[in-house]
């Protein structure tokens, strides 16, 4: 269900403010024919913190109707810092949603245990299968991988979008994945080498632009065309080092609007847009990818 790569949407606003929802669709159109497995909504590259409940819904719609028509997965982030709030949000999801993006509580530190009964608590409430999103740096709660491996065995817990670099625990974790369980790297410039240890695909902002080379890299992975995807993972790497050099999704919102895929760079604030230097410089990336 998980495998292959899927992007985490951005949402483009109109010239007034709004959510630009008709570019909302051609941009989803345009990532799921260019090969992405699927589409994430309202993640954190989508601002979700900064949408309404109506810009919510709408985001939702369009993402679905997109992914019904090409048949494509449509996970839908559900963020929260009390398992109450968070239940009721996972039972609240719309038909035409396969799969919830759910991060791990932030800010609040509840410690592994309460990590635990967290995840398990929604499990046994959710209607669709659950991606945990362990993401420390912007969480604050470390999660290691007899945490997640405990989770995984839930049958309503499909997998990880991991985003903590490349460290022991992705090691250990990625070694000895519980049946049924997939690890997606959420952390774009660590893409690479968590395929090679057996990631299922990934989660990325970077791979709005680059789609059909970032699922060509999952897929030599998988095919174990190491050359290729050494080459492929290094490329990419350097792009998503660009997109990342301010705050994400403001310099991949820079990018798509001069490419003229979006009406505005616009992000809401606390946002405020990359620098044109840093868009100029990403843009340069993406049109000299080297080998
Ligand atoms: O929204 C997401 O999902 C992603 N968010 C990460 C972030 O902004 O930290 C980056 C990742 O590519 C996907």
């Amino acid at each position: 269900m998980l495998r292959g790569i899927h992007v985490p949407l951005i949402t483009p606003f109109t010239s007034s403010g709004e959510v630009a929802a008709d570019a909302v669709e051609k941009l989803a159109g345009h990532v799921l024919d260019q090969g992405a497995a699927g589409l994430v909504a309202l993640g954190t590259t989508g601002e979700v913190a900064a949408l309404d409940p109506e810009e919510r819904a709408l985001v939702i719609e369009v993402c679905a109707r997109v992914c019904a028509e090409r048949q494509a997965l449509l996970t839908v982030g559900v963020t929260g810092n009390d398992t109450r709030s968070t239940a009721r949000a996972l039972r609240q999801l719309p038909e035409g949603v396969g799969a919830a993006l759910v991060t791990v509580p932030s800010f609040l530190r509840p410690g592994e245990r309460g990590v635990v009964a967290h995840f398990e608590a929604l499990a046994e409430e959710t209607p669709v299968p659950l991606v945990i999103y362990h993401i420390p740096y912007r969480t604050g709660q470390a999660v290691g991988a007899a945490t997640l491996r405990r989770l995984g065995a839930h049958p309503m817990v499909a997998g990880v979008k991991y985003a903590a670099g490349l460290d022991q625990d992705a090691v250990a974790l990625l070694g000895d994945l519980p049946a049924g369980f997939e690890v997606l790297g959420g952390d774009d410039a660590f893409i690479s080498p968590l395929l090679a240890l057996g990631a299922a695909g990934g989660i990325l902002a970077s791979a709005h632009l680059e789609t059909a080379r970032f699922t060509e890299l999952a897929d030599a992975w998988h095919a174990g065309d190491v050359t290729r995807a050494r080459t492929l993972g290094h490329r990419l790497a350097r792009l998503s080092a660009a997109l990342f050099a301010e705050p994400n999704p403001t310099v991949l919102k820079g990018v798509l609007h001069a490419q003229g895929l979006i009406p505005t760079p616009d992000v809401r604030l606390p946002l405020v847009p990359a620098s044109d230097a840093t868009v100029s410089q990403a843009r340069l990336v993406a049109a000299q990818p080297g080998e």
